[in-house]
């Protein structure tokens, strides 16, 4: 090990505890390799095991007090979040590569979507229906499932925990969380923050190792009632196939191969801009970034030349330093992964426009770093067309109006997010009808979404639940439907 590096533990029953597997796992940051974050645990069944049951037995209490109550562990979490935000965000970009500035945003939304559910628990949660009977009291409560295991991404390693622990949470349940191995140090700060809140010993927990062993654990423990999982098609079908067999409930939230439609009555300078950032901001890596432009044949060509211009103008770095536009990618997984893409688009003979390799030399030498890449001539069944590469290589098709760019966008197995580029009320009104994801926009990136807003995909981008603003009471409470005679 490292000297001087610090050896981060789990946190189970309000203490931290080594694993009594005794061995640790690196966290290195993918801008120089050089750079050890820190030291997770990797934990062992028993972990997993200590820790559920300290949430169950932590349930009982938990539950039983006010939303109020439950709330204002919440406000005071996000008040030391706040404070911490530097702290937060440094080790975010060491451990995950996104800018500074993307990840102080993202520490900020987290200390926000705190807040919002802090205000949870003052707000109704069933509603009383006229009986047929004047003398019954007829009414819905919604009440928590128990123990639910969290499981998350690396890309967003604040914000994603944050939308499932803090409705979790308001609504009554407690957590086990897991934490992808790459940004688990960013996700001890997290619950050191909630521990600070004085937050019950039980009520959160995280466990951190190999997804494979603890998320796998978690999904077919009997005392886990629910779990909500972000991350891959591949894990996210293992998941829920593990859930279904138990009864266990279980929300999806996965890939995406999000496309924007630029029409001939586009702003193209916007569209061009829009479409830069939304494709290569955090290196590509968003669930909801933006992978195909599908543009009409009109403006086809000055399209093309405005992103070309602009992708020309990134400056790919280290998140740390300030002019940089776009840092590595996480890890060397997935810096094959998105070279391997890239080399499966030129073999099937899309033209290779800008970009497309790795960046080696100079300040690039330590790190994942892969050139902005842009292919033209992609034809709609490319590989490069239908799946998820999540890095920065933006595909450009051609359409001959905005009825088949609709279809082109529509032809494929994801339906996460979207958006247009058009003056023309017709046409965005044939796209709120006609495009077939989650969320979708007009004139703005295909990324981000509001934190009161429902977060969640059609088609296989996700089980078909939402997260975030209200719409998280569906999944983190269970409704009892009441009747009272008199
Ligand atoms: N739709 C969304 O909201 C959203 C948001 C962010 C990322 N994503 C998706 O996540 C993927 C990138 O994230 P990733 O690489 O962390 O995904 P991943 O599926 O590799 O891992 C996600 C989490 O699952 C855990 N895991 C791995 N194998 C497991 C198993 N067998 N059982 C239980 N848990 C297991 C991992 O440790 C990690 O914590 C991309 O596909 C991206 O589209 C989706
Ligand atoms: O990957 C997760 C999503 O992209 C987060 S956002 O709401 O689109 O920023």
């Amino acid at each position: 090990m490292q000297t001087g590096t610090v050896v981060y533990k789990n946190l189970i029953n309000g203490r931290w505890v080594e694993s009594t597997s005794g061995k640790v796992h690196p966290s290195i940051n993918p801008a120089d390799t050089r750079d050890i974050v820190g030291y997770v645990q990797m934990s062992v069944a028993g972990e997993v095991e200590a820790a559920v049951q300290s949430a169950k037995q932590a349930f009982a209490s938990w539950r039983k007090l006010s939303g109020t109550a439950r709330g204002e562990y919440l406000r005071k979490t996000a008040d030391i979040m706040e404070r911490r935000t530097a702290e937060i965000a440094e080790t975010m970009t060491r451990e995950m590569g996104k800018t500074l500035a993307e990840a102080i945003g993202e520490t900020a939304r987290g200390v926000a979507i705190l807040r919002y559910y802090a205000g949870e628990g003052q707000r109704a949660n069933g509603e009383v229906i006229p009986s047929a009977d004047a003398d019954a009291l007829l009414f819905t409560s919604r009440v928590p499932l128990g123990v639910v295991g969290l499981i998350n991404p690396w890309n967003f390693p604040v914000a994603i925990p944050i939308w499932k622990m803090a409705p979790a949470l308001i609504y009554g349940n407690t957590v086990v969380m897991k934490a992808a191995l790459e940004t688990t140090v960013t996700a001890v700060k997290l619950v050191q923050c909630f521990l600070e809140a004085g937050i019950p010993a039980g009520v959160v927990n995280l466990v951190s190792g190999s997804g494979s062993l603890i998320g796998n654990i978690l999904c077919e423990h009997p005392d886990v009632k629910a779990i909500s999982f972000t991350g891959s098609n591949e894990v996210g079908k293992q998941i829920a196939m593990k859930a279904l067999a138990r009864g266990a409930k279980y929300q999806l939230e996965m890939g995406g191969k999000n496309p924007v439609i630029v029409t001939k009555h586009a702003d193209l300078d916007m569209a061009a801009e829009l479409t830069v950032s939304g494709s290569m901001k955090s290196s590509g890596q968003k669930c909801t970034a933006t992978s195909r432009a599908i543009v009409v044949k009109d403006v086809y060509d000055e399209f093309r030349a405005k992103v070309i211009e602009k992708m020309k103008q990134i400056k790919t770095g280290n998140g740390l330093d300030n002019d940089t536009y776009m840092g590595p990618v996480a890890s060397e997984n997935q810096l094959k992964g998105v070279l391997a893409a890239i080399e499966k688009g030129v073999n099937e003979g899309a033209t290779l426009v800008l970009g497309g390799k790795q960046l080696t030399e100079g300040e690039y030498a330590h790190g994942f770093y892969v050139e902005p890449t842009l292919f033209d001539d992609v034809d709609p069944s490319m590989y490069i067309a239908q799946e998820e590469i999540f890095g920065p290589v933006l595909a450009l098709l051609k359409a001959d109006s905005l009825e088949q760019a609709l279809v082109i966008a529509n032809d494929a197995r994801y339906g996460l997010s979207a958006s247009i580029f058009t003056n023309r009320l017709d046409e965005v009104m044939t796209y709120i009808h006609e495009m077939e994801a989650g969320m979708i926009r007009i004139n703005g990136e295909s990324s981000g979404v509001e934190l009161q807003a429902p977060f969640g995909g059609m088609k296989e981008s996700s089980s078909h639940s939402r997260e975030q603003g209200r719409a998280a009471m569906e999944f983190f409470t269970a409704v009892k439907t009441v009747t009272i005679k008199a």
